[in-house]
């Protein structure tokens, strides 16, 4: 297999006026009974909200128009068309993929998505684009706020392009996500939902614990802050970008000072890859931090956050074993508070003229600082927060960072800054040269009882806490004969997480990434934890041959746990060829993921290939509250 990464295209799933029973038909019976009206025709893979969209066939669009239900067949009335430009009065009516909301006009059932809009919800939107069955709007003003409203309690959070759905109550959240995964899988993977085993097969979504621990308004602030970012989750990834200007909503130019629109270090706008939010104090610091730091200096700050946050008075050490006892989330949220000492010490001196560093400028290709990066780990000994910080700049200067360097290493938890170069004209972080600025090279974290070990380009779970539940919920899918006699597959392995985790109990792990440094991590991982059972392979997914694994056992379990595109067609067909008796099917995009189970239930027809497998069950996992992100483990049973 070849190491590169490529970009591929799929085409998305014929639209068919049959659903499916649960793989009980055979694939040649599917065959003849469908009924190829293609919408979609060729929809780009990574397009998942087109693949949302477009799959009622053009002969029901009008039955499912005149339905004013909440069935989501996201399907316009074509002789309703708004103009661009045109105001209308819209209802929300639920959510679709990347939080959107899907809204109607009232009386033509037209379907047009807005951001930002929540169920419930009427407004007034213009419309900005047309697609091919729907539109897209901007929310000017709304008249009735959506249900379930609940106070947003980050600043940031109507600005900010991560957390969509913060004023939404958590609840409400996890409704709207169950049921977008259970219309992509009646709609895209073209099960029946009017079968008797729908209900059984579908599983209650599983909510993220993280929120109901955290009850006061510091944590509900940490909470927010740490889902602000849709790289992110719950304190062991942060992203954040630098820009030439800051970027203030319009409707706080007014209270902002101009200074706040020069040089800005922050979050992404949404829906804007060149302007950036500037986070800055106010977001930083608590408001008792606030009041008590006034000028003192970062370090003195930092004390004071973390005794006016726990009302610790004496010694480190002492106050970790409070925190533990008093509060079990304590290294997500010591981790946190190194977040935000690290945000602000870089905040409080990259803009010093005299270090003559520059903003990398999207639109000009110039300045040297495209992100800082911020990764936070636990010390396998102490069990104590670690954290990674990695600059990614656009050209090979290490030297240049050396001041900031300086004061980023004497806070305490920081154990290894890292510059990543990447002299690419896009925003991507990953370098294509990694110098090693500050302590190691790597951070480690612990997962289900073992030590993994991180370096600044691996894929890792950024919700750790919510990665053990859905690790044992894998494992609990696996159905593991516990005798040691089953070989399994983990496809798209990344640092090994899943497929180590189920080492110990079968005969054999096979693992395949295409990331390097993470195929490294993952053989590093293995003999960290004693494993010897364990093989991980570096090549590319999206570029197998027939050869592909050829030389490998049979395995009796496959774990596919791709990245949002979903599976090449080309992996498709090796898993239907090689006929596993079980399939894993862990993935971060509902959409792709009920395209993907409709390959494996149902075959791809136009090639005369059969589908094989049995959807079992699929188990929705909330990692990421606030953002419209969703998790899913599907289990797949040969048929
Ligand atoms: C969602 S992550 C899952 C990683 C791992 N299973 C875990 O739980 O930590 C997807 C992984 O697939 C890898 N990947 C993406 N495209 C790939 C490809 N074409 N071939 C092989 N691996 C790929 C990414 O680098 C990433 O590590």
């Amino acid at each position: 297999m070849a190491a590169a990464v490529a970009t591929f295209g799929i085409r998305s799933v014929p639209s068919n006026i049959w659903l499916h029973k649960f793989g009980a038909r055979t694939a040649a019976a599917s065959i003849r009974s469908r009924s190829f009206t293609t919408l979609a025709s060729l929809s780009p893979v990574e397009d998942t909200e087109d693949i949302q969209l477009n799959v009622i066939p053009k002969e029901n669009a009008r039955e499912s128009v005149s339905s004013t239900s909440n069935n989501n067949n996201y399907k316009s009335n074509k002789s309703y068309y708004p103009k661009r430009g045109q105001t209308l009065e819209l209802v929300c009516e639920s959510l679709a993929f990347k939080g959107k909301g899907v809204c109607k006009v009232a009386d033509s059932g037209f379907v047009l998505m807005c951001d930002r809009a929540l169920p419930g919800e009427r407004f007034i939107g213009r419309v900005t684009r047309k697609k091919d069955n729907y539109a897209e709007v901007k929310k000017l003003k709304t008249i009735t706020p959506h249900s379930d409203y609940v106070e947003a309690p980050c600043e940031y959070a109507s600005h900010c392009g991560g957390c969509k759905t913060q004023s939404l109550s958590y609840e409400a959240q996890l409704k709207a996500k169950e049921q977008q995964v259970c219309d992509l899988v009646v709609h895209v993977g073209k099960f029946s939902d009017q079968e008797p085993e729908f209900a059984g097969v579908m599983k209650p979504i599983v909510p993220c614990d993280i929120q109901f621990h955290y009850r006061n308004k510091e944590s509900e602030e940490l909470d927010i802050l740490l889902t602000a970012n849709a790289s992110f989750g719950l304190a062991v990834m942060m992203e954040f970008s630098f820009g030439p200007k800051g970027w203030v909503p319009a409707e706080q130019l007014q209270e902002k000072s101009t200074d706040e629109c020069v040089y800005a270090l922050g979050l992404h706008a949404p829906g804007f890859f060149d302007k950036v939010l500037n986070v800055n104090k106010c977001l930083l610091q608590s408001d008792s931090a606030n009041e008590k730091s006034g000028n003192e200096s970062c370090a003195t700050w930092r004390r004071t956050v973390i005794v006016e946050d726990y009302g610790v008075q004496e010694g480190r050490r002492k106050h970790h074993n409070v925190l533990e006892k008093e509060n079990e989330n304590m290294h997500e949220f010591h981790g946190y508070i190194s977040f935000k000492v690290v945000l602000a010490t870089v905040q409080e001196c990259w803009r010093d003229p005299e270090l003559g560093l520059s903003p990398w400028n999207v639109h000009s290709h110039t300045g040297f600082l495209k992100h800082l990066m911020l990764r936070s780990g636990r010390n396998i000994e102490t069990g104590l927060p670690e954290l990674m910080v990695n600059f990614v700049t656009s050209s090979d200067n290490p030297e240049c960072l050396r001041p900031l360097v300086e004061k980023i290493a004497t806070i305490p938890e920081v154990v290894s800054i890292v510059n990543n170069v990447n002299t690419s004209i896009g925003n991507t972080s990953v370098g294509e040269k990694e110098y090693t600025l500050y302590g190691k090279s790597t951070i480690t974290e612990i997962l289900r009882g073992l030590t993994f070990q991180i370096s600044a380009n691996s894929f890792f779970q950024t919700n750790t806490r919510q990665a053990d539940v859905l690790y044992k919920l894998i494992e609990d899918c696996a159905f593991l004969k516990g005798d040691g006699s089953e070989i399994v597959l983990d496809l798209f392995c990344g640092t090994g997480t899943i497929g180590l985790t189920l080492a110990k109990r079968v005969k054999h792990v096979y693992g395949f990434e295409v990331v390097a440094q993470a195929v490294s991590d993952a053989r590093q991982n293995a003999t960290l934890n004693f494993i010897n059972n364990a093989t991980f392979i570096e090549g590319d997914l999206n570029k197998i041959d027939s050869t592909f694994a050829s030389n490998l056992p049979k395995p009796d379990i496959v774990i596919t746990d791709p990245n949002r595109p979903g599976m090449h067609i080309k992996l498709i067909k090796f898993l239907l060829r090689l006929r596993a008796s079980r399939i894993i099917y862990v993935s971060c995009n509902p959409a792709t993921c009920a395209r993907d189970l409709n390959y494996l239930c149902y075959g791809v027809p136009e090639q005369n290939i059969e589908g094989r497998y049995r959807l079992s069950s699929l188990q929705p996992v909330d990692m990421f509250p606030h953002t419209p992100h969703i998790e899913c483990v599907c289990s797949l049973e040969l048929r």
